[in-house]
């Protein structure tokens, strides 16, 4: 990267958005005490001669340490020193001897290769320096972080290993071990979200009734009130000869149709749309334009591939759910769109029992289902129909994943939907098979108390009966898939592990489909998230950075391990999971009892150039910068360090293991990285993620089970 030693800066010579890239490298230099060498000098970005705000050298080998930054070109002097002090503490600073060094117009002043630190009036240290400043683009820079990141040591935390455990405290049995109160209740506080639906409710509406919704906004009687539930806004009511749900068209914000305005990331599975990274440009999403994906890695170098090597109706995807009633079909279809929309791919999901009560009404009694009831058959395949042109349409606007949720039981009606899929998308099927009667039990009944089908019903037994008479119905005409490509989940609920079949099936998002599958299952645990306790850097406003915890924060870690201590008293095993990240560690420090893994992956979004700055000062010193992540935070990517997409993209390990897990696991991290982490379980779009309040000192804990992700809060303390 760059040319030489030191380069000519001419600030009216206009090299778009170049700028001085400075490297200062100390030689020899070993540990003296805690003293580390820092830099400080006359521009804010290097402490404005503040020693405290001076920046830390990191060790590159045992004896060279190296700092680098960037500068804005357009300033006429840049004076600096270097100067040994400890990392967290002012008591002792030993500024290098001599005149300030000198950046003018970008060009260093006289060659001093020693920089001399008195110790007392004999004892001096002696160290060569070598000081380069090169001018870049941006891009380069992005490049050279990322070349970078990828050679970087593992866990910046030193002396403590990646997976450790401690005893529990002596005192832990009779709660003495901090102040906090036996009764968790008491520190319970409201969630924002909304609370756990009947998936098929928040799937798409047809495209035919959306059009009605227009003309008709006024009398179908549609409330605008958040406070109206789901099921009363799912209440059927009759308009223009047609039965409409209440739900279609609501403008409430528990609609799931809002939340699809969100952005996605093509990421190939691939559509014909490739979206330049914005965040290279800081262009807005909107300019950024067919060149090249927005992700980075493996993702984007097979949605390159697929882009150039597929046949075009793979471009769009479809996975067609087959399956007897109450298998989880619609479970599983609504837990693949959550994961595949979390991870930029367009998605929606296709509930064809929604478009049926909405074109038919939600009373059909078990007799609309027989195979030899040809009014109900032909009015089954209608809907079907109707939704999957609906699902086509949508994919020839650009739509990348459509998941299509019916029991789809008969290979007529499956052929039927492969002919009109024919040169636009490819199918994967995907059966759930279930032979355990006592989850298929427990299934009807949730279904009785969840499906709108039997939201009218009073009476719980009369809604079991009819249940059982449709699922009869079903099985006399069901027959397995056995053709295509297709995935079969067999007995994937019943705890015992369970089996999948893949048959014909190729390709980046297919693979990553099946990787998901094969890690999920419904066996009941808390996921609990929470920030490490309030770190110093936060004290000061300042972001990233690698501080210990104020004396809050201390608090803060005392009281999270006795919550953990009690909250997961009756547990048998748990894991607490940190970032590589003092803060973290020490939130975690006390917490006894569990196995402790840092994962790198959990690691704050790293700020890159603006480490360690607080944000006034990005605004001041780097107003482009500042205003470019206000207009796009998702896509931003801080100069040599990371966007909240790059944080998503490393967390998707994390999710699959957080999926994978049978036993409880508290996730100690920081706010970005959370914000993404909890987006995916509160299936949240990702154009929100930046913006999702993470506030400190309080615990998220996530439910995971039979009906689905539910959540609640516990704040410890402000
Ligand atoms: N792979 C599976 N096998 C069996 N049951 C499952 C599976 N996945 C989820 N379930 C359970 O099935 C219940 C009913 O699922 P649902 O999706 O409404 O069924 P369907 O759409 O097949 O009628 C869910 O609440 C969930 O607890
Ligand atoms: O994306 P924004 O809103 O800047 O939030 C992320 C920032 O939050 C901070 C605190 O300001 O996280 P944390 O203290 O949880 O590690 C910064 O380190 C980080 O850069």
């Amino acid at each position: 990267m760059g040319t030489g030693s030191s380069i000519n800066l001419d600030t009216s010579d206009d090299h778009a958005g170049g700028q001085l890239y400075v490297s200062l490298k100390m030689e020899s230099y070993g540990p003296k005490g805690d003293l580390v060498p820092h830099v400080f000098g006359s521009a804010p970005l290097v402490g404005s001669w503040d020693p405290s705000k001076a920046l830390p050298m990191e060790r590159e080998s045992s004896s060279m340490w190296q700092l680098s930054f960037v500068a804005s070109p357009n300033h006429d002097t840049l004076d600096f020193k270097f100067l040994l002090k400890s990392k967290d503490t002012n008591e002792l600073c030993i500024v290098e001897e001599g005149p300030n060094r000198q950046f003018m117009g970008g060009t260093l002043q006289g060659v001093t290769r020693l920089a001399l630190f008195r110790l007392t009036t004999d004892e001096v240290l002696e160290y060569r320096v070598c000081i380069k400043a090169d001018r870049v683009s941006p891009f380069d820079l992005a490049a050279s972080w990322r070349a970078y990141q990828e050679n970087l040591e593992p866990s910046t935390v030193r002396g403590i290993p990646d997976v450790s455990i401690n005893a529990l405290p002596e005192d832990s049995e009779n709660g003495m071990s901090s102040s906090l109160d036996l009764d968790l209740e008491q520190y319970v506080v409201p969630t924002p979200s909304t609370p756990v639906v009947y998936a098929a409710n928040l799937t798409e509406n047809p495209r035919s009734l959306k059009h009605i919704k227009e003309s008709t906004k006024g009398d179908v009687g549609v409330s605008n009130d958040p406070q109206t539930t789901i099921k009363e806004r799912e209440i059927a009511t009759k308009a223009h000869g047609m039965v409409e749900s209440k739900s279609v068209g609501t403008f409430s914000p528990l609609e799931k149709e809002n939340s699809e305005e969100g952005v996605f990331v093509d990421r190939g599975v691939g559509s014909s749309r490739l979206v330049k990274s914005a965040s290279a440009t800081n262009l807005p999403a909107s300019e950024a334009k067919n060149s090249m994906p927005a992700a980075a890695g493996a993702v984007a170098a097979a949605a390159v591939a697929d882009q150039m090597l597929g046949p075009k109706e793979d471009m769009h995807l479809a996975i067609v759910l087959v399956g007897l009633p109450a298998r989880g079909k619609t479970f599983t279809a609504a837990k693949l769109t959550r994961y595949l929309r979390w991870l930029g791919h367009d998605t929606k999901h296709f509930n064809v029992g929604k478009y049926r009560r909405l074109k038919l009404g939600a009373n059909q009694s078990a007799d609309f289902f027989r195979g030899d009831n040809p009014e109900g058959m032909e009015a089954r395949n209608e809907v079907a129909a109707l939704a999957m042109d609906d699902m086509i349409a949508w994919m020839q606007e650009g739509g990348q994943v459509g998941i299509f949720d019916a029991t789809n039981s008969t290979s007529e009606r499956r052929n039927m939907l492969m002919k009109m899929a024919e040169g636009k998308c490819k199918i994967i099927f995907l059966e759930t098979i279930c032979t355990d009667p006592q989850i298929i039990e427990r299934n009807i009944r949730l279904k009785i108390q969840q499906s709108p089908d039997y939201a009218e019903e009073p009476d719980f037994e009369a809604g079991y009966q009819d249940f059982k008479r449709r699922l009869d119905n079903y099985e006399k005409m069901y027959e397995p898939v056995n053709e295509g490509s297709y995935i079969k989940m067999i007995d994937m609920a019943s705890g015992q592990g369970g089996q999948i079949q893949v048959n014909n099936l190729g390709g980046y998002l297919p693979g990553r489909i099946v990787f998901f599958l094969v890690n999920t299952h419904l066996t009941p645990r808390p996921i609990l998230l929470t920030r490490h306790g309030e770190s110093r850097d936060n004290v000061r406003g300042r972001i990233g950075g690698d501080t210990v915890l104020s004396e809050k924060g201390e608090v803060y870690a005392k009281k999270l391990s006795n919550f953990v201590e009690k909250r997961l008293k009756n547990e048998r095993a748990a894991s607490i999971w940190t970032s590589t990240l003092q803060r973290t560690i020490l939130t975690a420090n006390q917490i006894g009892g569990f196995p402790k893994i840092q994962w790198r992956a959990l690691d704050e979004i790293n700020a890159g150039v603006c480490d360690g700055m607080t944000y006034e000062e990005i605004k001041k010193n780097m107003p482009d910068e500042y205003e470019s992540r206000k207009k796009d935070k998702l896509r931003y990517r801080y100069p040599r360090g990371e966007s909240y997409l790059d944080v998503i993209q490393r967390l998707e390990p994390v999710i699959i293991e957080l999926e994978r897990q049978r036993a409880p696991v508290v996730v100690v991290s920081h706010q970005a990285v959370l914000r993404a982490l909890y987006a995916y379980f509160a299936d949240r779009p990702l154009k929100e993620i930046p913006h999702i309040e993470m506030p400190l000192h309080t615990i998220i804990e996530i439910q995971m089970g039979v009906t689905g992700v539910q959540e609640k809060r516990y704040k410890l303390m402000d």
